[in-house]
């Protein structure tokens, strides 16, 4: 199990560390099992059960008005959790930000930044007065990459992750059930090889300090009502992603890619509608052979460059 805490001379000492896990859930060998438009924010469900009280308490509110309001008050509760879901138009790719609001610090993290949108992120990050402490891959991408290199580089003291599975170079090398802090929050780190054999999924914390719902940044493991396309690395077992499936039904799902328009999805939703992913293995096989994806644009760039995750300059040097 890979662990890190961060040296006392780390700009991270204070707010981010890997600690030893407990392990997850494997999944049964056969079935490897495996987040909302702009500013969804995660509120405490006793901040949202007292709102939504009182807002069916009010007989002044229309219907209508009562379901927005709970709505922008969600939307606009001072919660624990910030969280931002960003756009790259080129490659559809989405880009998370998070970031615990209740560290004095405010740490946070960028999940997949896309090289073309490290300004726009990074900009984010500093009128937001955030403090970036990792920039995060789900795995190395074949479409676009990875801002990760750029960020280090705007700044300094940024540290990139990816999975060790994905054989790729990064400051830090994550396994499976390992936790990534940022604050008080973290990130768990769950296998779910198929679209890469290193892909992974973050999901946050289970806890009474942790987000309610859960949250689940699946990458291209699992896209909304799609899943990534098998024919880089395909691994058996893709199909009935048990990391994420056995996840409580609630639980949001934000991918890497959308194509279709959509933002956010939840497992319960994946489990009764997700066309490709809740069937069996022989099933998922034969529909994923008869997609025909033309090769992302990109490949031949991307993948050389997503390897190096960030550590471009190391490579170069070596
Ligand atoms: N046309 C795009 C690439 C589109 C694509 O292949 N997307 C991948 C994820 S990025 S490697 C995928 O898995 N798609 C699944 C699907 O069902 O579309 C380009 O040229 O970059």
């Amino acid at each position: 199990m890979f662990l890190i805490r961060p040296s006392t001379s780390s700009p991270l000492n204070s707010s981010a560390h890997f600690v030893p896990p407990r392990p997850l859930p494997r999944p049964v060998r056969g079935k490897m099992l495996l987040l909302r438009s702009h500013r969804l924010l995660s509120s405490t469900s006793a901040f949202l059960s007292s709102y939504k009280a009182a807002i069916k308490t009010s007989r002044l509110a229309p219907l209508g008005l009562r379901a927005m309001a709970a709505y922008s008050a969600a939307a606009a509760s001072p919660s624990r959790l910030l969280l931002r879901q960003l756009f790259e138009k080129e490659s559809s790719t989405y880009t998370y930000l998070l970031a615990d609001l209740a560290h004095p610090d405010k740490p946070a993290v960028l999940v997949d930044p896309v090289d073309k949108t490290v300004d726009r992120d990074t900009n984010l990050v500093k009128e937001l007065g955030l403090k970036l402490i990792y920039a995060m891959n789900t795995h190395v991408h074949a479409d676009h990459v990875t801002g990760t290199g750029l960020i280090k580089k705007k700044m300094p003291g940024v540290k990139s992750v990816i999975s060790k599975a994905s054989t790729a170079q990064a400051d830090h090398l994550v396994d499976h059930a390992d936790k990534i802090y940022f604050g008080g929050l973290f990130l768990e780190v769950r296998a779910t090889p198929g679209h890469t054999v290193g892909c992974v999924t973050y999901v946050t914390g289970d806890g009474p300090d942790q987000p309610h719902p859960r949250i689940a940044f699946t990458g291209d493991t699992l896209l909304i009502h799609g899943c990534g396309r098998t024919d880089f690395q395909f691994t058996e077992n893709y199909s009935r992603p048990s990391q994420i499936f056995t996840l409580p039904k609630d639980t949001l799902i934000y991918p890497a890619h959308d194509y279709k328009g959509f933002t956010v999805s939840t497992v319960g939703e994946e489990l009764l509608y997700n066309p490709r992913l809740t069937k069996d293995e022989e099933t998922f096989k034969s529909i994923m052979e008869d997609l025909k994806l033309t090769y992302p644009k990109m490949i031949d760039i991307a993948v050389p460059a997503n390897m190096a995750c960030g550590l471009q300059d190391a490579t170069t040097k070596s």
